[in-house]
């Protein structure tokens, strides 16, 4: 058995900021395990981006513990986090989040570089990443002179390029076609397959979904195998 990359237990969230008080996550629970790929489903509002920010320690839980390469986020303070997140965790967000400003390459090189990575090495970490993501001849373009899938295929790299034991991507092939959102899916399980990655995406896409080893839909605030309305 691979040892456990994540591991939550029995977390709660609560957003008291709006009109009404919104209990997002109810006693959410899961593990997963190096080179295991886990695929969150749920309707819109049921708190899927809400649990990777909190499982990701970009958001606090209000109760519950959770666990990322034997590390408790609640242990531990706002530095001590920024930089377990930079050693342990890549994320792939919805709409990329790539900095417009800044070529490709500089923005795969960007978390080597808060590792403090000398520069030349930073370089050639994230052109082979982008190498491997099939972006060997953009690596000198900015995102607005992307097209969708390649940006997203950027932020892939750019979750990829540290090696992070941990993955989390939110709706990483939301706003791509088909075909692109194959690929982009197919990079990421590659990466869960080759390196041992521990995955844990978020899709609408059930037949995505379906490609990954563990499914769990999330439901008034828990994570139950699909099907299951208990
Ligand atoms: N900062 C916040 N303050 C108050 N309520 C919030 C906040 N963030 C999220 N919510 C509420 O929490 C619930 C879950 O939101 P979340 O974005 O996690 O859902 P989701 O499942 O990712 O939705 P979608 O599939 O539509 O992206 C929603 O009802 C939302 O309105």
């Amino acid at each position: 058995m691979n040892p456990p990359i994540l591991t939550a237990r029995d977390v709660h969230k609560r957003f008291n900021g709006g009109p009404q008080s919104v209990e997002v996550l109810a006693g959410a629970s899961l593990q997963v395990e190096a080179a295991q790929s886990l695929a969150i489903t749920g309707a819109s509002g049921s708190g899927k981006s809400t649990l990777l920010h909190v499982l990701g320690g970009l958001d606090r839980a209000d109760a519950g513990s959770i666990s990322v390469c034997g590390r408790d986020w609640t242990a531990m303070s706002a530095a001590e986090q920024g930089a377990w997140r930079n050693r342990c965790v890549g994320f792939v967000y919805q709409f990329h989040h790539l900095l417009p400003e800044f070529t490709a390459l500089d923005n795969v090189m960007m978390p080597l570089r808060i590792r403090r990575e000398p520069a030349a090495a930073a370089q050639t970490q994230a052109a082979e990443m982008l190498g491997r993501v099939g972006l060997a001849a953009r690596i000198h373009h900015k995102p607005g002179e992307l097209s969708g899938g390649e940006r997203q295929r950027v932020a892939v790299a750019r979750a990829l390029v540290t090696r992070p034991a941990l993955v989390l991507a939110d709706e990483p092939t939301g706003n791509l076609d088909a075909d692109a959102a194959q690929v982009v899916f197919d990079l990421l399980l590659q990466s869960a397959r080759d390196h041992g990655t521990a995955l844990v995406l978020v899709t609408h896409d059930h037949d995505l979904a379906a490609r990954c080893g563990t499914v769990l839909h999330l439901s008034k605030g828990r994570l139950r195998p699909p099907g299951d309305f208990a």
